[in-house]
This record gives structure tokens, C-alpha cells and sequence, in this order.
């Protein structure tokens, strides 16, 4: 946990300290009959950036609103951290986007904390919502109604929003979704250079693994109640992909980008239009 959650600095101690910040061991869960995984054992280190992967259902969102503590496990136990930035999906803002500015929304961050409305209070949310927006290059356009600008800048806010509390563990739920490659490419710089700073542990819950590979340590992959947990090299393979799908699974590995053909939602894996269309 951190020593002052009110301490925008960089937080590099965290990333010496060697504690998981969240330990799944022998987890369940389960929606009456329906079990989205069970035997389930996984340690996320400091600093580690663990890509959840997963056709539509299979429990991607579960998975983080378990280490979230919305939803309980159904078997065994869950450790985890209280220090957790959230980027939800994007269409969960209910925020009138041309009546908040950037700078708004991150504050919404900082809201529910300690600080209350005083001078001091008032002083030390903004100090927060700079630092923030700073950490994503955002100060430029902060002032902005988010509703004109860029689905590539709003992500960034949203990123620059779950950085306010000072996380241990950041959890993203598909934040690269509708974005174009090269705000993809940001948003992933984005992430990776705050768990790289601060030590930050990183769930990122997404449907393409391109984007994020050259960072991935691990990959926990769900498909229809059964899992797989490893590096890129080991859960993205033919064999493995074809084992946990029970069908025909082919991954191919194209200059430095995978691309998986078969399985329920294969095509989700790949990026760009000339690679989809070779997908059957
Ligand atoms: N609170 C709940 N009560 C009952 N069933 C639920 C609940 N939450 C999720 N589920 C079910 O669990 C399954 C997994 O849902 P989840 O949203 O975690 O999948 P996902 O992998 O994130 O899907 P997508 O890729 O479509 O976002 C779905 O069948 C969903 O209907």
C-alpha cells in the first residue's frame, strides 16, 4: 500500500518492493451453472503487466470486477491490493461530454478521497489533477469539453483518472478499443511508462494482443470455463490455443505480430483490415 496516497510523485519505491499485488489461488467463479473458471492460481507481481484475453462471455470483465470486489468468488481465495486505478470501458461515462472538461473528468479521480472542500483541499486536488494530466501529456487540452476531443485524448484523460490515487494496480478494461493503431500505440506507451516509473501492476483486459505484446509478461487466456496462464510464447501457440478452444486453432506469427486463425472470436486478434481479411 502506499505510505501517503496523496503523494503524486513518482512512487519508484514500489517498484523495489517484491510483494504480489494481487494472488488468486484456487479461485472459482461461477453464475449458477455456469462456471467461467475454476483451479484457478495466479500471483500478479510489482510491476507485471498481465494481458487478459478471451472470446465475448468469457469472463474478462468478471475477472476484473473480482479484483475490484464487485463481484465475490465463488471458491478459494483472492488477495489484493486496496490501491486500484480502474479505466473502465469507455461508453461507461454517464458525464454530459460537453458540459466536462478534461480536467473534470480526471478530478473525478481525486473525488471521494481525503481532501476535503477547504483552501488546502482545493489546492492539493488540483495539484493531483496537473500531476495527472502531466503524466499523460494531456495539460494542453485540459480544458477542453472532452466531447471534441479525440477518442485517442479521452482515453488519455481516462488513463490520466485511474493515475490519481497513486495505484499499485491499474486494471483497463479494453482501453484500445475504437481506438486508430497509433492511439493504440500511445495509450500502451502510456501505461507501460507509468508501470515502469512507479512499479505499477497493469491487468489490461483487450481483444487484440498486438498492441500490447512487446509489453506483455503474462497472459491469462479464458475461453468457455477453461483457462490457460503464461507468457506470449507459451499461451499463444497452435497447440495451446487449439487445446483450449477445443477446435482447430492456427497461430501464425507475421514480422512482430501474431495472428490467430479460428477459434470463436479469432478475428478480435487482428488489427489491421489486410490481416482480417485473411481470417475465415
Ligand atoms: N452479475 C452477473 N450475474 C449473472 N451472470 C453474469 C454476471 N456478470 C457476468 N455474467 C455472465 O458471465 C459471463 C461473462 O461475462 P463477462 O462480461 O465477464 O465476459 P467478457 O469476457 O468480459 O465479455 P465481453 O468480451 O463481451 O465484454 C457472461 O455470460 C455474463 O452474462
Amino acid at each position: 500500500m502506499p505510505a501517503d496516497p496523496t503523494d503524486p510523485g513518482t512512487g519508484a519505491d514500489k517498484a523495489t518492493s517484491s510483494a504480489p499485488v494481487a494472488v488468486f489461488d484456487h479461485a472459482r467463479l461461477a453464475f449458477g451453472g455456469r462456471v467461467l473458471w475454476d483451479e484457478l492460481d495466479l500471483s500478479i507481481g510489482r510491476g507485471e503487466f498481465v494481458a487478459v484475453l478471451g472470446p465475448n462471455g468469457s469472463g474478462k470483465t468478471s475477472f476484473l470486477r473480482c479484483l475490484l470486489g464487485q463481484y465475490a468468488l465463488t471458491g478459494g481465495t483472492l488477495q489484493v491490493t486496496d490501491a486500484i486505478g480502474y479505466i473502465p470501458q469507455q461508453h461507461a461515462d454517464d458525464a454530459d461530454p460537453m458540459a466536462v472538461r478534461g480536467r473534470d473528468l480526471v478530478g473525478f479521480g481525486v473525488d471521494g478521497r481525503r481532501w476535503g472542500l477547504g483552501i488546502r483541499g482545493r489546492r492539493r486536488r488540483r495539484e493531483l489533477v496537473d500531476h495527472a494530466l502531466a503524466q499523460v501529456d494531456a495539460t494542453a487540452f485540459a480544458d477542453a469539453p472532452v466531447g471534441v476531443l479525440s477518442g485517442g485524448e479521452q482515453q488519455r484523460l481516462r488513463v490520466a483518472q485511474a493515475l490519481t490515487g497513486d495505484p499499485e494496480l491499474l486494471l483497463c478494461d479494453e482501453p484500445l478499443a475504437s481506438l486508430d493503431p497509433t492511439n493504440q500505440r500511445r495509450v500502451v506507451d502510456l501505461i507501460d511508462a507509468r508501470r515502469r516509473s512507479a512499479g505499477t501492476s497493469i491487468v489490461f483486459v483487450t481483444h487484440e494482443i498486438n498492441p500490447v505484446l512487446p509489453v506483455v509478461d503474462k497472459v491469462l487466456y479464458l475461453v468457455g470455463g477453461r483457462f490457460r496462464i503464461g507468457t506470449p510464447d507459451e499461451v499463444m501457440t497452435t497447440a495451446t490455443l487449439s487445446e483450449l478452444y477445443g477446435s482447430d486453432v492456427e497461430v501464425i506469427r507475421v514480422n512482430d505480430r501474431l495472428v490467430v486463425i479460428g477459434g470463436e472470436d479469432a478475428v478480435h486478434h487482428c488489427v489491421d483490415a489486410t490481416v482480417e481479411e485473411i481470417a475465415p
